[in-house]
């Protein structure tokens, strides 16, 4: 008798669930949202009393879209080490390095963990936001990726307080050791829609450049290996201070002197993802905002050429007008033009710079440093670089004969030679940029041996003398032929009307 009802009930139970879900099914295709969410909000009242297990959901951008979940991204990457084995349907990429294939779950494929003897399952989802359409403009439907895990309510305690600690704790650990550093970029000219989720786009960061293949005086270079290890092992010396984990260093000198290449090595020493912030292509202080709150942590950011970014010097052109002058003698051909196109659109202003680089925003995230470049560090305002802002200064010079050292070991693995005492004679007189020597030693064909490629610098250094030399008397004449031409005393005294009628051109 009992099991004849036991079934009756069952059976009565299963038709309602069925019948439920039937008109579940046609309100959901048909109804209007808001039907929609009531129906919602009953059936899954209705269904708890009989279902009996519980669903978390972790979501790719949480409700104010800014950023990718750190927990979804760590979900991911604990399922794509852990149920590759069971997973049917499976996405391949490129993992780091570009020399293996990392699998992960498909969207809709559902896969089966089990943790202290209790069997979970995960299933990647997928829903579309409703489009909407805001002052004449329309925005399309967002895809919003979600993890849900399902698990039986008798674990509830367990699966909530231990279990996703473990899957957040060995993804992360995964994502780390996986973890292919990136180069990001804000592309210049492009327009970003408003509905797209990221606005920096990026390629894997490859650069060869490391501490020990610059050429930099070894004191220097070690100190500046210190100061970034100890940087990116402070995060509890800056708690302690009550300062945001970051820190900011201004890298100057002449162009060809190794700033660009200091970057590349300080990403390599310290395994962090570069963002190369082209400034001018960004449109106001809001948008810059948005760019450095999508930066993650252990990160550069850099704002190459500073100077040329924005107009950021004007207040100090005019104050220092007269020592300007010093700044128009540097040869054309070594002075960068500001970029006029992109100061025309860019809305930049300093002070919403001063609030990227240390304002409430700029400590998210943690674990940061911000690099300026620029070939003219006395252009620059005074306020961009004090310290606490670019905590460290460095700049970066013409070759000395160690440094040459350095170059001669990378590229004709030459330790030393006879032929060194001529280049340390040749480099002690002259201004020559490593970018310079690096290019001279560079064999010119197959046959070339390191004695030919030391020839073909010493060759160099040695016209480079004579040109040097040349433009030096070329400048001696011409101020001396200014000083004659100076107006002497009686001049000066004569009433400026007659000197106008003397400069008047003929017509
Ligand atoms: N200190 C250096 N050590 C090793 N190589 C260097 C150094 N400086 C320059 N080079 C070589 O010269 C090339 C140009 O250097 P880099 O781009 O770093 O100069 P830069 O200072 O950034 O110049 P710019 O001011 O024009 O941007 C590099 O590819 C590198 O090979
Ligand atoms: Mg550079």
């Amino acid at each position: 008798m009992v099991p004849a009802t036991m079934a009756e009930m069952w059976t009565t139970m299963g038709s309602t669930i069925a019948s439920f879900m039937f008109i579940w099914a046609i309100v959901r295709q048909y109804c209007p949202y808001e039907i929609r969410r009531f129906f919602e909000k009953y059936t899954h009242r209705f269904m708890g009393y009989f279902y009996p297990y519980i669903r978390i959901s972790i979501h790719e951008f949480s409700g104010d879209r800014l950023k990718r979940s750190e927990a979804y991204a760590a979900v991911e990457a604990y399922l794509s080490s852990n149920t590759s084995k069971s997973a049917k349907r499976l996405k391949a990429e490129m993992g780091k390095d570009s020399r293996n294939l990392v699998l992960s779950m498909e969207e809709y494929e559902r896969v089966t963990d089990e943790f202290q003897g209790a069997k979970v399952w995960w299933v990647l989802n997928k829903a579309l936001s409703p489009s909407r359409s805001m002052s004449m403009t329309y925005y399309p439907e967002q895809e919003k990726k979600f993890y849900k895990l399902t698990f039986h309510r008798k674990y509830r305690e367990m699966i909530t307080a231990t279990y996703l600690e473990h899957v957040l704790r060995e993804g992360r650990e995964i994502r780390l050791r996986n973890r292919q550093r990136k180069l990001y970029t804000n592309s210049p000219g492009y327009k970003w829609p408003s509905y797209k989720q990221t606005m920096w786009s990026h390629i894997v960061f490859e650069h060869p450049a490391t501490f020990e293949t610059m050429a930099l005086e070894p004191e220097k270079k070690q100190e500046i290996i210190e100061d970034l290890l100890t940087f990116s092992k402070s995060k509890d010396f800056y708690a302690r201070i009550g300062k945001a984990w970051k820190r900011g260093y201004l890298l100057y000198g002449p162009p060809g002197t190794g700033k660009s290449t200091m970057i590349a090595a300080m990403a390599n020493l310290l395994s962090y993802d570069v963002y190369d912030l082209e400034l001018t292509a960004v449109k106001d202080n809001t948008e810059l905002r948005k760019l450095l709150i999508e930066t993650t942590c252990k990160s550069i950011i850099v704002i190459e050429d500073i100077d040329c970014s924005l107009d950021l010097t004007g207040q100090r052109n005019k104050k220092s007008e007269k020592s300007g002058a010093e700044v128009e003698n540097k040869s054309n051909k070594e002075r960068k033009e500001p970029k006029e196109e992109g100061n025309s659109s860019s809305r930049v202003t300093l002070s919403g710079l001063l609030n990227f680089i240390d304002g409430l925003w700029s400590s998210c995230g943690g674990e940061r440093l911000i690099v300026f470049t620029t070939n003219y560090v006395e252009k620059l305002d005074p306020a961009l670089i004090r310290r606490g802002r670019m905590d460290k200064h460095i700049e970066l010079s013409y070759c000395s004969f160690k440094g040459f050292k350095v170059l001669a070991k990378n590229y004709l693995n030459l330790e030393n030679h006879q032929m060194f005492d001529t280049v340390e004679k040749l480099i002690g007189e002259i201004k020559v940029t490593p970018a310079d020597v690096a290019e001279n030693l560079m064999p010119k064909s197959p046959l070339d041996d390191p004695e030919k490629c030391l020839a073909n610098l010493i060759q160099a250094l040695e016209e480079a003398k004579e040109e040097q030399e040349e433009a030096e008397a070329a400048k001696e004449m011409d101020e001396e032929s200014s000083k004659e031409n100076e107006p002497t005393k009686e001049d000066a005294t004569e009433p400026p009307q007659v000197n106008k009628e003397i400069e008047k051109p003929d017509t």
